[in-house]
């Protein structure tokens, strides 16, 4: 059975005994919020990552989920993405693609993938642009308190230096106030390009899940969650924090080895 917890001000903590459980409940997770967000604005808007995360949603197609989600009303988006061609092997379009949009009934008009045939500056900028068109007609729905993008769910892995997105410690994308998608030409995970939401985007969606495994992470996942003083350092993970949505973190236990274990009850 996982443990959970809420820590105040870093969301519901949920840890998993295997990884097996983890996929499960992270379909649970989203396949309940699709249900809700459809029956109160008859769409979901989910913003997907890379990494690892799109394998741990495999669970969606098959039974019950296949069957029951309501793929029609599903609109894609991605949190962050590697400015290389949708066919190359580093696409987080195609990792989704291939794991798990070409395997449910999803609207192919409904995904929204970047322009992959320009600069990575201009590919945020299309991506922006395109995705204000979408807050127009309420596709996307809007913050109550800034004119930010409300996604009904953003979808985040983080690294074991705690970046999510494709925000990097250090960097100054992790800064972007005014962009609702930025760029980067320097990623120190390859490859180098890539577009990302900015920090006011990920919090303002009505809900952000982090989904982290493994041991290399454990660190990261202790200075992104606990209390852990001003002299830390402030990890992008850290900074995660949705204004008015809600927080869940799915993690493994060695990935919540380090955590301060006080805060969790069976
Ligand atoms: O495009 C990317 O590189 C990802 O979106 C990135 O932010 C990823 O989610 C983390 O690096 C965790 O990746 P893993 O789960 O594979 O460690």
């Amino acid at each position: 059975m996982a443990l959970s917890g809420v820590k105040r001000d870093r969301g519901e903590l949920k840890i998993h005994e295997s990884l097996d459980e983890l996929c499960t409940d992270l379909a649970d997770y989203i396949a309940e919020l699709s249900e809700e967000s459809v029956k109160e604005r008859g769409i979901f808007a989910i913003a997907l990552s890379g990494g690892s995360l799109i394998g741990f949603m495999g669970k969606l197609c098959e039974p019950p989920y296949n069957k029951t989600v309501d793929w029609a009303k599903w609109y894609i988006f991605w949190a962050d993405e590697r400015v290389v061609a949708k066919s190359h092997a580093d696409s987080n379009y195609k990792l989704a693609k291939d794991g798990l949009l070409s395997k449910v009934p999803i609207v192919p008009s409904h995904v929204h993938s970047i322009n992959d045939s320009v600069s990575a500056e201009q590919a945020a900028d299309d991506y922006e642009f395109a995705i204000r068109q979408l807050v127009k007609t309420r596709t996307i729905s809007v913050s109550d308190t800034s004119d930010c993008p409300k996604f009904d769910l953003i979808l985040l892995g983080m690294g074991p230096d705690g970046h999510v997105a494709s925000l990097f410690p250090g960097h100054s994308v992790v800064d972007e106030k005014e962009e609702w998608v930025t760029f980067i030409i320097d990623s120190p995970k390859p490859p180098p390009e890539r577009i990302t939401f900015t920090l006011p985007v990920i919090n303002s969606a009505s809900n952000v899940a982090v989904v982290v495994t493994g041991e290399s992470k454990a660190e990261a996942v202790h200075l992104a969650i606990d209390d852990v003083g001003p002299d830390s350092p402030s990890l992008p993970a850290r900074m995660v924090q949705p204004t008015k949505g809600k927080l869940v973190w799915f993690l493994d236990k060695p990935a919540a080895s380090k955590l301060d274990s006080s805060q969790f009850s069976k």
